[in-house]
């Protein structure tokens, strides 16, 4: 099949933007404009296609990375949807690996905001070219320039401005684009069809100042054009959208809009600039990925006749379809029927139906291409951060690091007679979303699940309901704890020998046992040379190990940050068997453990508090109260203030309530995981207690 764009015409682009910028509304108008879907959607009266879970509508959320195309002057563009709210960096994280390009939507009244900086500096990580929106500008307070110098100062980014608004607040009409030096005015209802006419005669020399300003930064990026810039040539629009395309996919800047999407005033020029400055797949380094065998690095390139290389960034279980596996195509291609190998399982998989989603419908196809963006379903084996490729040349990309969930809560149906549906539920939830997990506490047999906040939790639960149609009572949550030794274990020998009737048990290990590097979980490593102990057993002896650190031996959380040597022991013809040699190693654990003066790990979380200037007082105070080590404060545009803390995730249960109260409802915050840290003897006594 021909694909139905050059490669040169794709854009695989998310709208990125904090919680309650406008991002859903602003996905809706594009694809309004873009021509897949036959009404506006709104978010007030929760009718949005992307929105398309009945809980995000009603908390007006969104939630799910869906991935629909569009298509807008003979371009293809995949939108990849992406959070914005905290507890969702995972997804955010996810989104912006497989992206190409984004839009950061801003909102003209708040400028930057916490959440803005958290997700433009993940941007950053992943190497993502932005260009800027700034959203609502119709709203009584909307400052453009005042939001660019927030982008310019607090994402310590390079923000060009391409237009100036007409009007502003309840009287904003349009822009003067200053590039082609047009007025652009949305007067119908749908903002269909934009007017152009003749720059207004108030607005000309500012225009004409700013014009001259913006030629000249997007000439300081290019060799060519500075040197006609200084020797006073015209420029042509199109070597100016040139050397600032080149600008942006090396990140050194930013172009931006303003518009209001609720109002339907200034997204086509945002379409337009995606196409212009954005990145096509072939613009961007390939992807690299590793060999299996060898762990060399190899490159995938974008060409559908290389072997295939996709990387799987989300599962959805879609109760009337069914498991819905979105992909990206790096290299190859991905094709209806076909056998591809999933090298991080190690397992054979084979294509069922693949799908193109658009806003209002699927499409069925029977390849995608490299570059391109898709869903399949049926497959059985792979999950996020899983490579698809060929059994015969297998190639790992690089994985995509989730954190560690921070809380947990125990949970249990309603009705015994749902402990199934509910076990079958929490386990394909977990299936898709990588920062969630269940397990089943040993000692209570409660089934607990963990993840990255309350409201992570919530949503769950919520779903539970909907989609699967369980209800549950979850009890308090509680802070995911971990345990670490914090001195050496060295020598740790224990022999199993058990003698049961006729045959015998018998199993015999020594273990050297060190912290290890905070993050690096749990290392095992196998130096016996010579065979003290046979090659056969040594997975078991790793398997009693990994067992022994999912429950500590203090308050039985589990253990992270600790490296276990295996350098000695010994076997019985008869007796040895994998199981004596797995117990073996889980009581020689158990035993080491303790020797290694544990500890117990609480969760630091990295916190930003912004108010107005009044209540900084009243908020370090009760941040204060809460643990936290303040770590400064800074001034924010309008009266503002953000003080920033690490907090220990047991003291912030309940803040957004405190919060509210402390500034009459002004006040807002984020946090994120930062790391683990010892739990304060006396704190630690407590919890041991309990
Ligand atoms: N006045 C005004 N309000 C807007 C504009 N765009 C969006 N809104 C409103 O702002 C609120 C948030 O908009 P959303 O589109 O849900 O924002 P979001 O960033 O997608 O939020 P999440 O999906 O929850 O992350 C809604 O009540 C919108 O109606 C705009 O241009 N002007």
């Amino acid at each position: 099949m021909a694909r139905n764009f050059p490669l040169e015409r794709y854009r695989n682009i998310g709208i990125i933007a904090h919680i309650d910028a406008g991002k859903t509304t602003t996905t809706e108008r594009i694809l309004f404009y873009t021509g897949k879907t036959y009404r506006i959607g709104s978010v007030d009266d929760g009718t949005t296609v992307t929105d398309w879970m009945a809980q995000e509508r009603e908390r007006g959320i969104t939630i799910v990375s869906a991935a629909v195309s569009a298509e807008w002057k003979g371009y293809q563009i995949n939108v990849i949807d992406t959070p914005g709210h905290i507890d969702f960096t995972a997804e955010v994280q996810r989104s912006l690996r497989v992206l190409d390009g984004g839009v950061v939507v801003f909102d003209a009244v708040q400028g930057v905001e916490p959440q803005s900086e958290t997700v433009w500096r993940q941007a950053d990580r992943y190497g993502v070219p932005r260009i800027c929106f700034v959203n609502k500008m119709d709203r009584v307070g909307a400052s453009y320039d005042r939001t660019i110098e927030s982008i310019r100062h607090r994402l310590g980014a390079n923000p060009l401005p391409m237009q100036i608004p007409i009007g502003s607040e309840a009287g904003f009409r349009g822009a003067v684009d200053l590039l082609t030096m047009q007025a652009i005015y949305w007067e119908d209802e749908q903002g269909r069809e934009p007017r152009f006419a003749e720059i207004p005669d108030e607005l000309r020399e500012e225009a004409e100042t700013r014009r001259g300003e913006l030629v000249e930064k997007i000439a300081e990026n290019d060799d060519d054009l500075i040197v006609k810039y200084l020797e006073g040539e015209t420029i042509t629009v199109d070597e100016l959208k040139a050397a600032l395309r080149k600008a942006v996919i090396a990140y050194k800047a930013s172009p931006v809009f303003c518009g209001s999407s609720l109002r339907n005033k200034g997204v086509q020029p945002v379409l337009d600039a995606v196409i212009d400055y954005l990145p096509s797949p072939v613009d961007i380094p390939p992807a690299r990925g590793i060999r299996p065998s060898d762990d060399s690095e190899v490159e995938c390139p974008t060409d559908d006749d290389a072997p295939l290389a996709a990387l799987v960034f989300k599962i959805v279980t879609d109760p009337y379809v069914g498991r819905l596996a979105y992909f990206r195509v790096y290299s190859g291609k991905v094709v209806q029927g076909e056998m591809v190998y999933n090298s991080v399982k190690g397992r054979r998989e084979r294509i069922g139906r693949l799908l193109r989603m658009y806003a209002d419908r699927r499409e069925d196809v029977t390849e995608v291409l490299a570059g391109d963006i898709g869903a399949v379903l049926g497959l059985k084996e792979s999950f996020t951060g899983d490579t698809l490729c060929l059994e015969k040349s297998p190639v790992v990309l690089e994985n995509i690091t989730f954190p560690e969930p921070v809380i947990s809560v125990a949970i249990e149906p309603k009705t015994t007679a749902d402990q199934e549906k509910m076990d079958e539920a929490l386990h394909r939830l977990s299936e898709e979303d990588p920062t969630f997990r269940v397990r089943t506490d040993e000692t209570t047999g409660q089934t607990i699940i963990s993840g990255m906040g309350e409201l992570h939790l919530d949503i769950i639960v919520d779903r539970m309901l909907r989609e699967f149609r369980v209800q549950a009572n979850i009890g308090r949550p509680r802070v995911s704890y971990r345990e670490t030794i914090t001195r050496p274990a060295i020598k740790v020998n224990y022999k199993y020998a058990k003698q049961t009737g006729g045959h015998g048990q018998y199993g015999h290990v020594v273990f050297d046992m060190v912290p290890g590097e905070p993050g690096s979980g749990v290392i095992f490593e196998n130096k016996i040379v010579g065979g003290a102990i046979p090659r056969e057993y040594i997975p078991a002896v790793e398997k009693g190990v990994k067992e022994a650190t999912e429950t500590g031996v203090l308050a039985g959380y589990p253990v992270t940050d600790i490296k276990v040597t295996l350098t000695d022991g010994s076997y019985h013809e008869v007796d040895s068997s994998e199981m004596a040699f797995k117990m073996a190693a889980i009581f020689a654990f158990k035993e080491g453990f303790q020797k290694g003066a544990p500890v117990l790990l609480e969760p630091i979380m990295k916190v930003e508090v912004s108010m107005p200037n009044e209540y900084l007082g009243d908020v370090l105070g009760q941040l204060s109260a809460r643990r936290a080590l303040i770590e400064g404060t800074e001034m924010r545009p309008a009266n503002a203030q953000a003080a920033h803390a690490q907090v220990p995730m047991a003291e912030m249960f309940g803040y957004a309530t405190d919060l509210r109260s402390a500034t009459q409802g002004r006040g807002v915050f984020t946090m994120e995981f930062d790391h683990y840290a010892p739990v304060p003897a006396s704190v630690a006594e407590k919890i041991l207690n309990r």
